[in-house]
């Protein structure tokens, strides 16, 4: 299987990704295909409008109910917020993936 090379974040996100201030995302199965190191041209999901390029650092299979205080630092979010944008986003899903990222 091919490695994305593209991936989409809600506008809301985008600050926290520019600053720095969010470093991972996290994932159900269908999106959680990529290759650590590789750089990823990130689009908002709204417009499709391009946002500039993350490396990856990791990508770990995680339950929702294993989403801790860390987590939730690493999206700038409190646990709560997370797990209720998780559970918005993927409702009913619980194999998900932490993508690791930084800014290049
Ligand atoms: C577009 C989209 O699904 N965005 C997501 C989903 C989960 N986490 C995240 O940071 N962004």
């Amino acid at each position: 299987m091919s490695h994305p090379t593209k991936i989409t974040f809600f506008k809301r996100f985008m600050t926290d990704i520019q600053n720095g201030a969010k470093t991972i995302t996290i994932r159900d199965f269908s999106e959680s295909h990529y290759r650590v190191s590789s750089i990823v041209d990130v689009y908002a999901l709204e417009d499709q409008s391009y946002i500039g390029k993350i490396k990856v650092l990791a990508v770990k299979p995680i339950n929702f109910d294993e989403l801790n205080e860390k987590h939730a630092l690493q999206e700038n979010m409190t646990l709560c917020e997370l797990q209720s944008v998780i559970r918005d986003i993927y409702p009913g899903i619980e194999q998900l993936f932490v993508i690791e990222f930084e800014l290049v």
